[in-house]
């Protein structure tokens, strides 16, 4: 809705042929925006060929898991010269890549054609056309000013930036801080707990991002803790609400029962906390999150620990 209200003519791909023609038929996407009508510039396919048919910017935005499995069905048909752009806010399971990193090896195209896009766009209120801001960064400077000109729509406001790590790290880290701060509001702590959690979620994510070769000024921006302060705040955020329902006692298997819409968070700690590993970065939110979604840990369990870790300066 974005490409398009900024007067680009949009395909997009589904998986499903009734979903299609619903985008086509209807205006609708009746599964996933019910109620919310699609411009007439936007059509929709289950056929990779036509989708990619002249596109020269190609959006992916699949669930973070699932992007190798479904980048062969695509590469075939990409236009030389497109561009890729990921709007996907995870981190590998086993490789602990990053989504571009992901594109770059199955695609096999150089860094300067992949893109991210990442910031507080919770997508409901993007599609109400409520005003939100993003960055959109790309090696390439010259295709980065392309992409913000073609995502400006009168509601959405894209800035630049080259720094690809830093946007997909602050996108990936803070689904699970989010789930971390669901968590607190479903056993009941208030808006000290949260501001702490959401504060110290910063840090850790700024010092493994700091660690990989990120400009730490990335993490305090859009990409960083404008996204993080939007996912932890909302109701409307998926990853939070799944932190919220172990608060309250659910389980994991209850949780993935209860909603067909994906919480990257619930994966990404795990991919995060190896990677922190990895690279030698204390990264207790990550740890004690993936302890509690692999069920060797309650929700009560993790903040106990959390208070009780060995104390140490802030700037650390
Ligand atoms: N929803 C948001 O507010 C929002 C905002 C910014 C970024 N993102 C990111 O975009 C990515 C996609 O999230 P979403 O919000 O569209 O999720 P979603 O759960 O709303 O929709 C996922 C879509 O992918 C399809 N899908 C599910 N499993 C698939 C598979 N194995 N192969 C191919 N398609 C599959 C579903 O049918 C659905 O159309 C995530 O990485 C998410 O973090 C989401
Ligand atoms: O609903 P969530 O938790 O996946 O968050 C959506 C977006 O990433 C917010 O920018």
């Amino acid at each position: 809705m974005v490409l398009a209200d900024a007067g680009n003519d949009v395909m997009i791909w589904a998986r499903r042929e009734e979903v299609a023609a619903s985008i086509n038929d209807r205006r609708e996407n009746v599964d996933y925006l019910p109620g919310i009508e699609l411009p007439r510039t936007i059509s929709g396919t289950a056929d990779p060929e036509q989708a990619l048919s002249g596109a020269d910017v190609v959006i992916l935005a699949v669930p973070s898991q699932s992007l190798r499995a479904n980048l062969p069905a695509f590469v075939p048909y990409l236009e030389p010269d497109s561009v890729l752009v990921s709007l996907m806010k995870g981190i590998e399971l086993g490789t602990l890549e990053r989504m571009s990193e992901v594109i770059q090896e199955v695609a096999d195209v150089d860094a300067g054609r992949i893109a991210v896009v990442s910031g507080p766009n919770l997508a409901k209120e993007i599609a109400r056309r409520e005003p939100a801001a993003s960055v959109v960064a790309c090696a390439d400077e010259d295709v980065v000013t392309m992409l913000q000109k073609r995502c400006h729509s009168p509601a959405f406001r894209p800035y630049t930036s080259v720094d690809v790590l830093g946007c997909e790290l602050g996108g990936a880290y803070k689904n699970v801080v989010a789930l971390c701060v669901g968590m607190a509001v479903g056993l009941g702590f208030g808006d000290n707990t949260t501001a702490s959690l959401i504060t110290r979620g910063l840090a850790e994510t700024a010092r493994l991002a700091m660690r990989l070769g990120a400009n730490p000024l990335t993490l305090m921006g859009l990409a960083g803790l404008g996204d993080l302060v939007a996912t932890c705040s909302s109701p409307l955020s998926r990853n939070r609400t799944f932190g919220e329902k172990l608060g309250l006692g659910m389980t994991v298997d209850e949780i993935y029962a209860s909603t067909r819409q994906v919480a990257e968070g619930a994966k990404s700690c795990s991919s995060i906390r190896a990677l922190a590993e990895k690279t030698g970065v204390e990264a207790p939110i990550a740890e004690h999150v993936d302890e509690v979604v692999a069920g060797r840990m309650t929700t009560s369990e993790m903040m106990e620990a959390f208070i009780s870790r060995d104390p140490k300066a802030e700037m650390y």
